[in-house]
């Protein structure tokens, strides 16, 4: 048996939580990564022995755009599969069952899901150092829970009931377009690692607004620390969702 640990994780919130689960499973882990512009989605083929887990971050209570479509992009063979929505302490709302029909569309076999909590990759006041040690025990318990009913032949047809709304929620960008500074030295890493190759090597300077899906990847890869949003945007946005993110959310496991 073979884990494949798909993440679309800009920032590395939605990674940390893939691997405190995958790490429990003590087998070989292959890892997609869905931030990868260049990579052949479609040349993918996973099997019916494979383990998946499919993790994603919550934007504005639904699945990224790009990563849905990579993901539609990859081939099941009614591939058992976990689902994960990582999100900021806000809400998740629709992204779980969203990744659910997006992970079956795919031919994936959804066996379990899981929301969980990881700092907020614009506001990084909300769930600051989150996975920490606390969330770090309760996904190890879900893990071993996942492989108990991996391993139960039986287990495995029982559907999970997933929480979320069809039609889903309506989806919108932050609108958050990172900018460089004088710091920049212009070395272009920034470029190769967008997800939404809304960078051109030609102007490093700035995204292009209208690819560009406010991530903040480029933010935290540059090396010079010189890329940065609207601060003034990013208090107003922060004020506006204070009291949501007030109180600590759980993870949670859906089995
Ligand atoms: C564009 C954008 C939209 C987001 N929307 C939400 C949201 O609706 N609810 C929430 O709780 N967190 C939200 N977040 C926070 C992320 O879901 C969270 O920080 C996640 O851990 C980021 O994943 P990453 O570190 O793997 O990039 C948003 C972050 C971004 C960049």
């Amino acid at each position: 048996m073979n884990i494949s640990q798909i993440t679309f994780s800009p920032t590395g919130g939605t990674d940390k939580v893939a691997e405190i689960i995958t790490k429990v499973w003590g087998m070989p882990v292959n890892k997609i990564d869905l931030s990868n512009a260049e990579t052949d989605y479609p040349s993918l083929d996973l099997d019916k022995t494979d383990i998946a887990v499919i993790a994603v971050p919550s934007y504005g209570g639904r699945v990224p755009d790009l990563a849905a479509q990579r993901i539609s992009n990859i081939h099941g063979k009614q591939t058992p599969c976990v689902i994960v929505c990582v999100y900021g302490n806000r809400a998740y709302e629709d992204t779980l069952i969203e990744l659910n029909d997006i992970a079956q569309k795919s031919g994936f076999k959804v066996i379990a899901a899981i929301s969980a909590i990881a700092e907020h990759s614009i506001m990084h006041q909300y769930a600051a150092g989150r996975p920490d040690t606390k969330d770090e025990s309760e996904l190890t318990g879900f893990a071993k829970k996942i492989l108990d009913k991996i391993n139960d032949n039986s287990g495995r047809s029982v559907t999970p009931q997933i929480p979320g709304n069809r039609p889903y929620k309506k989806s919108g960008g932050a609108g958050l377009v990172p900018k460089a500074n004088t710091y920049c030295t212009g070395c272009g890493l920034c470029a190769k690692q967008c997800p939404a190759k809304a960078i051109s090597t030609e102007n490093l300077k700035t995204a292009d607004s209208k690819k560009c899906i406010s991530c903040m990847r480029c933010v935290v890869k540059c090396p010079q620390s010189a890329r940065k949003v609207n601060g003034a945007l990013v208090s107003a946005a922060a004020l506006a969702i204070k009291k949501a993110c007030s109180t600590r959310k759980d993870n949670e496991l859906y089995i």
